[in-house]
């Protein structure tokens, strides 16, 4: 266990893994095994030592308390007792700071990166510690290690067949088989279920006891690490601007989204998909049942009735309990309480949901109830609203189910090769398919939008290219010799709330955008949606005094969603690379310029096996991957503008920045955080079969704060 003592500094588990990860590769197994178990020793230290500060922290400054130093008896004293409030908040910040630092250094050097945080998520550094203990000969330590790591990752075929391995060993045995990992109200939790199983009633009952001991401790902690920093959840390239008090209630809600969520994280286990439903509660169902069957009457009254504080209804737990209090005598039954840490949890967890649906009417910030057991009755809210609330819940949760689901299987099914679906349009016509393309999942449409609509999507570029948006002046970020500009469909829409470009030409963009997305969805005979993951219009103009002697492309040879090493043949599927992004298409605008034709080539970045002329309302469309490596010929003379647009399998990657609301004369005065159609009157029109309750869920948001108002 490591010392929580003053002024040390931790050292940082990323370096200790990377030193580790280094020593593997040249077989020095000590120096693996020493580092790698301080990097794990050291992350469980830092979470231990961030919610003792928090909770220290918590207990030291509470909110309840007045302060004294502040006079509160003014009339309009009102900004100073708000003072008085941030004065703790800020405090409480220090509070947490201190405490920190003093027990394992600054936290800067304790960020951690995704990437290495991942790793750990997936316990990667049992991998390498299995090996090395193995190669030392500790081979009780090299089993517990594969073990811990096979749980996360039991698709891993590699570690099933090393404790295949191990099992056939003379000298491993059974026990050896651990998980480091787990915790330990978990390890409780299923030991007493196993005793439960085989009628050990007894033995159940003190593991159930323990784990309940330790799943309040394993809450509280998961509770205070929740208090970390705001999650922009992706996004933090909106801007987010939101004011102090803005901010501080979608840090808080986001918080107690979290906090509402330990009931979940902590029901989950390694190796078992799905959490295990209405978990804190079972243990007292268990636990009664085991009582009675250890005759212990007082006890299981004391469990049922505390089971019945989750779901007071429940029949037979009703029945138990008139049962039991029958057996033991009605007045001494009546006279046992249930549990009060329990009774306190609910308590506290019942505000906190209140709080967030409150949250939830006013702010539209959203939130899924984890749990089962909630009161129908709990939130004074109108009836109507109450059902909306439950329908969006359901609905929420079914996305998350279907985001879930999809993650799971690879994106790359649904792409299973099945071109030429209808085109949706009658005057979209296919020009060329993926074999007269010279590959697979290409295709050449034309006809998508007219003479007229390319001028003016061309004039929004140019229009917001002046204002200022975009790259103007600057040469291309491809080619020295030609300048690029580019505006956002989100963009787009704020000039033309601004007046700077017609609004009229930025919801066509929208619109083309959209267009175009339907049709490859359909063309591609896509199973699942395809949701946008950026949209932007790029015109690119040759610079006339620089077009002597060029050779370069305009947009060199590149894939979509891969880093492409030409040299080797390969494209590597991994960041920086936009690796969600699944299909592209680039809508052209004009043909009046000279070079700028777009290529297909071979991985080697050098054998073109397609060119293509762009012109008014062609569009190409392909897979974003290694299938596809492509390029633009050099612009040698004009200018050349398209609508680039990239489009993803997952809609965690929706681009969640472009959803528009129209009132009934057309105009657009709200854009919201949805990706979807645009909207006109009150209701959205959606993609077909879209259920009635998202339109609810957009209205309400519409109505709620969560859009943007570009009035
Ligand atoms: O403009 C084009 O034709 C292609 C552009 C492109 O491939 C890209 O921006 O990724
Ligand atoms: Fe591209």
């Amino acid at each position: 266990d490591v010392q929580l003592s003053s002024n040390v500094i931790l050292e940082p588990y990323d370096l200790l893994f990377d030193t580790a990860v280094e020593a593997y590769y040249k077989g020095d197994w000590m120096t693996v095994i020493l580092n790698m178990e301080r990097a794990l020793r050291n992350k469980a230290a830092i979470r231990r030592v961030k919610a003792h500060c928090r909770i220290t922290c918590a207990n030291q400054s509470a909110f309840g308390e007045p302060l004294s130093n502040i006079v509160v008896s003014i009339p309009g004293a009102g900004s100073v007792e708000d003072l008085g409030f941030f004065q703790k908040i800020m405090k409480r910040a220090d509070c947490v700071n201190t405490c920190e630092s003093d027990k394992i250094g600054p936290a800067t050097i304790h960020k951690i990166t995704e990437d290495v945080d991942l790793e750990f998520k997936k316990r990667t550094p049992y991998n390498y510690l299995q090996v090395a203990y193995f190669k030392i000969n500790k081979l009780d330590k090299a089993v517990a290690a594969a073990n811990t790591f096979f749980l996360a990752n039991p698709d891993h075929m590699e570690m099933r067949q090393n404790l295949d391995y191990y099992r056939m060993m003379s000298g491993v045995q059974e026990e050896d088989f651990k998980d480091l990992e787990a915790w330990p109200h978990m390890a409780e939790f299923l030991a007493g279920k196993r005793y439960y199983s085989s009628d050990s009633f007894g033995l159940a009952i003190d593991h159930f006891e323990a784990a309940v001991e330790e799943y309040f401790s394993a809450d509280q902690e998961c509770r205070a690490l929740c208090e970390g920093a705001y999650d922009y959840d992706g996004y933090n390239y909106m801007e987010y601007s939101a004011d102090l008090f803005q901010s501080m209630t979608d840090h808080y809600m986001q918080i107690l989204n979290c906090k509402q969520s330990c009931s979940v994280e902590l029901a989950s286990t390694a190796g078992k998909d799905k959490p295990f439903e209405d978990f804190l509660p079972s243990h007292f169902n268990y636990l009664q049942f085991s009582y009675y069957n250890s005759e212990k009457y007082e006890q299981a009254i004391e469990c049922a009735k505390t089971y019945l504080l989750f779901h007071p209804e429940e029949e037979v737990m009703n029945q138990n309990l008139a049962y039991y209090s029958a057996v033991l005598g009605e007045d001494k039954a009546a006279a046992i309480p249930a549990r009060q840490v329990v009774k306190q949890h609910i308590q506290q967890s019942l505000l906190e949901k209140e709080l967030l649906y409150f949250a939830f009417e006013v702010f539209g910030i959203t939130f899924v109830d984890p749990d089962s057991w909630t009161p129908k009755h709990t939130y004074r809210l109108e009836e109507t609203a109450a059902r909306i609330t439950e329908e969006i819940g359901n609905l929420m949760k079914e996305i998350e189910t279907l985001v879930e689901e999809k993650n799971k299987e690879s994106t790359d099914i649904a792409k299973i090769v099945r071109e030429g679906g209808p085109l949706l349009f009658d005057d979209i016509k296919i020009t060329m398919s993926s074999k007269q393309l010279n590959g697979s999942q290409r295709v050449l449409l034309d006809g998508f939008i007219s003479e007229g609509e390319c001028r003016e999507l061309t004039r929004l570029s140019n229009a917001a290219a002046l204002k200022g948006d975009g790259y103007r002046g600057l040469p291309s970020p491809h080619s020295p010799s030609e300048s690029f500009q580019g505006i956002t469909v989100l963009k787009a829409i704020k000039f033309g709330q601004e007046g700077t470009v017609p609004l009229k030409s930025a919801r066509l963009f929208f619109d083309m955008s959209e267009k175009v997305r339907r049709v490859l969805e359909s063309y591609f005979r896509l199973d699942s949606p395809l949701y946008f993951s950026y949209s932007h219009l790029v015109c690119r103009s040759a610079i006339d005094e620089k077009q002597d002697d060029r050779d370069d492309l305009s947009h060199p040879v590149h894939a979509d969603n891969c880093l492409l090493v030409s040299e080797l043949n390969k494209c590597i599927k991994e960041p920086p690379a936009y690796t969600h992004r699944d299909y592209s298409a680039i809508l052209y605008l004009n043909d009046d310029f000279e070079g700028g034709d777009f290529i297909f080539t071979e991985l080697d970045a050098k054998t073109v096996t397609a060119a293509v002329r762009p012109q008014c309302g062609r569009v190409v469309g392909f897979g974003a991957g290694e299938e596809n490596p492509h390029g633009v010929r050099a612009v040698t003379k004009g200018q050349r503008c398209a609508v680039a647009l990239w489009f993803t399998l997952d809609p965690k990657h929706e681009e969640k920045v472009t959803y528009l609301l129209v009132n009934p004369s057309g105009v657009m005065y709200s854009l919201c955080f949805y990706h979807a159609i645009y909207c006109d009157g009150l209701f959205c029109n959606l993609r077909e079969g879209e259920s009635n309750a998202f339109h609810l869920l957009i209205h309400l948001h519409f109505i709620s704060f969560s859009c943007f108002s570009l009035s």
